[in-house]
């Protein structure tokens, strides 16, 4: 293993494979593919990365093998409930959003983690179910499946489960319902805790600078209009996550304002109607390509 440069986990194929490789493209990362297709060499920074399967994710990083990981925040969970450390969540990255959710076939009527108590869960998240009903001081039992665990209770498997949902179109194909959720998951970036060589150690804190900017101009935008400076106050609020909007003084419009804002989350049509309502003009919505 090269030690001069910075190793990066990411999934081989999967759900969160090209999202992964999207975000590095995006941080300004030039990709070159190995001749056997299971990692890549940045040409424009001293990084490798690895393909590998998400469950392999925590373990390489955890043992150095690997200096950074992408995986999503189950597969760490599951780790962690396990008792087994030395990786810590670097920061969310806004893809592969799901959540890890107890389920039963529809019609069931759910009064709270104690109907849970004496059944059979199937998952393949024991440790997180296991911690889960701990918790909950619910006795049950677990019956751990590699996959397809929504066809369990069809097979009188189990009288639960317990399984990723993000549309919720596999629960309902089955004739499954969430009854509660676990965990809010998404893909993160995972780091060892141990301290990296100082040069690598700027090359991952600089890469981490880049993703948190990619991260945060995804959903933000770039807002202007012109608008009565007696609005303002009411612009302030029906701006999402805008902090202090920039204000500017129109040329020959007295008591007239040019706002500007970059707003951290979604611009919907509902708050372009709210500023024209309270007297805003000419809005404009623009995309941010870089923030940092
Ligand atoms: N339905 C979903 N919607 C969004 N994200 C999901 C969904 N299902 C899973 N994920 C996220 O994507 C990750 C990878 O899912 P995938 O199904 O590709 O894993 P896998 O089959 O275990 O792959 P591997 O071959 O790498 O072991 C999951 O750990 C989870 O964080
Ligand atoms: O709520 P939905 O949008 O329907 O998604 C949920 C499904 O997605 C995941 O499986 P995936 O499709 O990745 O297949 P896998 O079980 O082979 O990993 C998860 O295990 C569920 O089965
Ligand atoms: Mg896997």
């Amino acid at each position: 293993m090269d030690t001069q440069r910075l190793h990066i986990a990411i999934q081989k194929s999967g759900r969160l494979a090209e999202r992964s490789l999207e975000l590095i493209r995006a941080a300004g990362y030039r990709l070159n593919k190995s001749a056997g297709e299971l990692s890549y060499s940045v040409e424009n920074a001293p990084i490798d990365l690895w393909c590998v399967r998400d469950d392999d994710i925590p373990t390489f990083v955890a043992d150095g093998v690997a200096d950074l990981g992408i995986v999503g925040r189950n597969v760490l969970a599951e780790r962690e409930s396990a008792g087994r450390d030395g990786l810590a969540e670097v920061m969310p990255l806004g893809f592969g959003r799901c959540k890890l959710c107890i389920a039963a076939p529809e019609g069931f009527s759910y009064d709270g983690p104690g109907a849970l108590r004496g059944a059979r869960i199937a998952t393949t998240y024991p440790n997180l179910l296991s911690r889960f009903l701990k918790e909950q001081g619910v006795e049950a039992e677990i019956v751990t499946m590699r996959g397809a665990v929504e066809v369990a209770p069809r097979l009188k498997l189990a009288d639960f489960i317990c399984d990723l949902v993000s549309t919720g179109a596999t629960l309902e194909s089955n004739g499954l319902a969430v009854l509660d959720t676990i965990l809010q998951s998404e893909a993160v970036l995972v780091r060892n805790a141990r301290t990296l060589a100082s040069d690598l150690a700027h090359v991952a804190d600089s890469m981490i600078a880049r993703f948190r900017g990619v991260v945060a101009s995804q959903d933000a935008k770039y807002v202007m209009m012109n608008a009565p400076s007696a609005a303002l106050p009411r612009i302030s609020e029906i701006l999402p996550g805008a902090g202090a909007p920039t204000v500017m003084p129109l040329a020959g419009r007295e008591g007239w304002v040019a706002v500007h804002a970059v707003c951290q989350e979604s611009v919907f049509w509902e708050t372009l109607e709210a500023l024209k309502a309270v007297g805003a003009t000419a809005i404009l919505v623009l995309s941010i390509e870089k923030m940092m």
